[in-house]
């Protein structure tokens, strides 16, 4: 299935189960108004870094750019490096504050993603890296260009697929098994000019 974000845009609560797969979608989590004064002030005061990956021992530029925030004192490993967490912008607290109280669950640090335009990507993955525990939940917002959010079965044989279009102002929540069943990715989409900024707050366990 694919739901474009007009689609997407006409109801205000939308729940996607499928096998071991479990997603929240509120379309309007942000206004217009709001969604274009958050991503202008994101994109103009986070210091956004160019990750390195290494593949077979080469060095290569990870295709958006990166922060990464958090309560103070939490830990998370990224781009090859121990990163130790000195506590929120006041934005990004605000953001979390409304998050936590409209879906009831506690977060403790946000990977932050700017694409900068349609080449920029992520490829395919799951989120399910040991220290956020098991079944986690992940709340993702978007702000900027609306661009296609993929998700494929890990089965090999028949893998079903969503696809969707995630609105600006959108707040999309993964949970339950999805991590262990799902892998996601962000598509290059080559016709997209204008960029696109993404916060995932999840909750690292120690
Ligand atoms: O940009 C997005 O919507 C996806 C981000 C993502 O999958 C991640 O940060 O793990
Ligand atoms: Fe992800």
């Amino acid at each position: 299935m694919e739901y474009s974000s007009l689609e997407l845009l006409k109801q205000d609560y939308w729940l996607f189960e499928d096998d071991h797969l479990s997603l929240r979608l509120y379309p309007h989590f942000y206004d217009d108004k709001e969604s274009l004064a958050h991503f202008d002030l994101l994109k103009n005061t986070i210091d956004w870094k160019t990750e390195k990956i290494k593949i077979f021992g080469k060095e290569h530029l990870v295709p958006r750019v990166v922060a990464w925030q958090g309560e103070e004192g939490v830990k998370y490993k990224y781009s090859g490096v121990l990163h130790k967490a000195v506590g929120w912008s006041s934005e990004i607290e605000d953001i979390k504050n409304k998050i936590e109280s409209e879906t009831r669950t506690k977060y403790n640090s946000v990977l932050l993603n700017r694409y900068r335009g349609g080449s920029d990507k992520m490829g395919w993955h799951s989120d399910d890296e040991k220290e956020l525990g098991v079944n986690p939940v992940i709340a993702s917002l978007t702000f900027g260009a609306v661009r296609r959010f993929d998700f494929k079965e890990k089965v090999k044989e028949n893998p079903k697929s969503l696809k969707l279009h995630l609105p600006s102002g959108s707040l999309l929540i993964m949970e339950g098994e999805t991590q262990h069943y799902w892998k996601h990715q962000i598509p290059q989409q080559k016709k997209v000019e204008e960029e696109r900024i993404n916060l995932t707050f999840r909750l690292i366990k120690a």
